[in-house]
């Protein structure tokens, strides 16, 4: 029998496509290096079709784990701990990056603390003069103004509150006040100069923020926070890597010794971290102003945790050779944008299985990237951050964050997509709830239907968790169990143990389901 040739004469395509007998030596060659292509195409999607059919089929028998819950609540600090847990030398990695996370952290937040300063201008001398003063809040001296909202409280769980909407106040220079009272005119002179010496380190806010989001800005970003897709951190250090290697072709054209092995570092990050470290001294100065620990005393000024702690940590973080520690990178703060998918093997009995664990963004504007993950999910852990009580929604600031999670909860656990799958629930930052409760703020400010329970951290706790629990009562026709832990998932070494009792649950079920056992 013939074998067919290339160009066949009993196939008319073929014959179509038989090179002219008139071909020159150049046309045969960019034809024979166009058939070379495509043949290298054509080879590549069916090695790109086997893999896969490869992952679909070894797919098959892995995890898929969702972290859902609203914004920071804590699904991406949870995602932390399992990657701690189950892939430690990938934070080694990514260490670096962090970096320009924390920088922004800090820069971010001065920025919020020196704007506040700003719009409460006009009771400065109150503040100073009534430091000793207790936390409560006199409605008639707040100002709305968009930063520092005094909150009314919510009615009930699960309805939301109004609170009062406004623009901040013009700005009020210290220029354009009265000559009397000089404590009052040294602390705003005093302000005023560190506010004059800070102005080259806040006009780095933007450049970061742009650094870290790759310029993709999202609208309803309240606070002015930053979005990042998964894989940000590989983009930061490509930028890094970029600077490095033109200085290296640069110093070898040069004739000058230099080596990959330096610290990798962007020119941006840099410059940061030079002004940061000329401006620590003033940074601790505005940190522990009498008038900004008053306006924090009186809740005039609202600083996220994550600005408190890298504030408190100031002389580290502004270090010259500041190298962010795994807790810094677990109190960095940097909102996820869409659904962030990470895989660990995990070993469990002597057999390993792949876990794919799906972090979301929890912002109302990036819910509806959630539901292409539900159908086949095997468990959801749900963050819900029990400390936020007096907090309302950046997206929305007539919604408690409280009442937000429980709708949300609500939603996961109604969901005919999710009916079966292993539901887990964290009730969230118990160290931030204890610290609240400790200063003397009152759960029944926020939440009147909390009564006149004691305001201790056992029954408020238990509280939140009774109406959770009720939730999802009300939503359970597969009569499936909840599984529920008090969390503070800054903690590596509690948060560890209870990754692995949810370890150890998710797998139960999920070799029942797989009819192993
Ligand atoms: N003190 C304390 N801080 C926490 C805890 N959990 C999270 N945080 C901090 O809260 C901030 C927000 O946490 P993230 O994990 O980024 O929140 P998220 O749920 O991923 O938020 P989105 O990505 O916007 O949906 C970070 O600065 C965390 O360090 C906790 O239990 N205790
Ligand atoms: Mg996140």
């Amino acid at each position: 029998m013939r074998t067919p040739s290339l160009y066949s004469q009993d196939d008319p395509i073929s014959a179509a496509m038989k090179p002219s007998p008139m071909e020159t030596e150049a046309e045969r060659n960019a034809r024979l290096a166009s058939e070379a292509e495509a043949r290298r195409v054509s080879e590549q999607i069916d090695e790109d079709l086997r893999q896969e059919r490869e992952r679909l089929k070894r797919s098959k028998g892995d995890v898929k784990l969702l972290l859902l819950g609203q914004a920071e609540s804590g699904k991406s600090t949870l995602q932390k701990q399992f990657q701690l847990m189950y892939k430690p030398n990938s934070i080694d990695q990514e260490r670096i990056s962090w970096k320009t996370v924390i920088y922004f952290n800090v820069v971010h937040s001065l920025k919020h603390i020196l704007a506040t300063l700003e719009a409460w201008d006009d009771s400065l001398e109150e503040e100073t003069e009534h430091l000793d003063d207790s936390a409560s809040i006199s409605p008639n001296k707040s100002r709305s103004n968009g930063i520092a909202q005094q909150p009314s409280p919510s009615t009930s769980l699960m309805n939301s509150s109004t609170l009062p909407s406004g623009l901040p106040g013009p700005p009020i220079r210290p220029e354009s006040r009265g000559p009397n009272g000089s404590s009052k005119e040294s602390g705003s002179i005093q302000i005023g100069n560190l506010r004059r010496r800070l102005t080259p380190l806040m006009a780095t806010d933007a450049p970061l923020a742009d650094r870290l989001s790759g310029g993709i800005t999202v609208s309803g970003s309240g606070k002015g926070g930053v979005y990042v897709r998964s894989g940000w951190q590989a983009r930061t250090i490509e930028n890094a890597l970029g600077r490095m290697r033109a200085n290296y072709d640069n110093d070898f054209k040069k004739g000058r010794d230099s080596s990959f092995n330096d610290v990798v570092q962007d020119i941006l990050v840099e410059d940061v971290g030079r002004m940061l470290a000329s401006s620590k001294d003033d940074i601790k100065e505005l940190w522990n102003h009498p008038t900004v620990k008053g306006l924090i005393a009186r809740r005039k000024l609202k600083l996220d945790e994550w600005s408190e702690f890298f504030l408190r940590h100031i002389s580290r973080v502004a270090a010259p050779d500041y190298i962010p520690t795994t807790d810094d990178i677990l109190h960095a703060r940097i909102q996820t944008m869409g659904v962030a998918e990470h895989v660990f093997d995990v070993n469990i009995h002597g057999k390993a299985v792949s876990w794919h664990l799906f972090d979301v963004g929890g912002a109302r504007g990036q819910r509806h990237s959630w539901v292409p993950y539900f159908d086949d999910a095997n468990a959801i852990i749900f963050v819900a951050p029990v400390s936020a009580f007096d907090q309302y929604l950046e997206e929305d600031p007539r919604t408690n964050r409280i009442d937000d999670s429980l709708q949300l909860f609500t939603q996961i656990c109604s969901n005919a997509l999710l009916k079966n799958v292993h539901l887990v629930l964290f009730l969230n930052k118990t160290d931030l709830l204890k610290a609240k409760l400790d200063t003397g703020l009152k759960v029944r400010k926020y939440i009147t239907s909390f009564g006149e329970r004691s305001n201790d951290y056992d029954t408020v706790v238990q509280y939140f968790r009774a109406h959770f629990l009720q939730v999802h009562r009300r939503n359970n026709e597969n009569r499936r169990v909840l599984y529920t832990h008090f969390t503070s998932v800054v903690d590596t070494k509690a948060t560890q143990r209870i990754i692995g009792n949810v370890r150890d649950s998710i797998f139960r079920g999920y070799l029942q389901s797989a009819a192993l056992v």
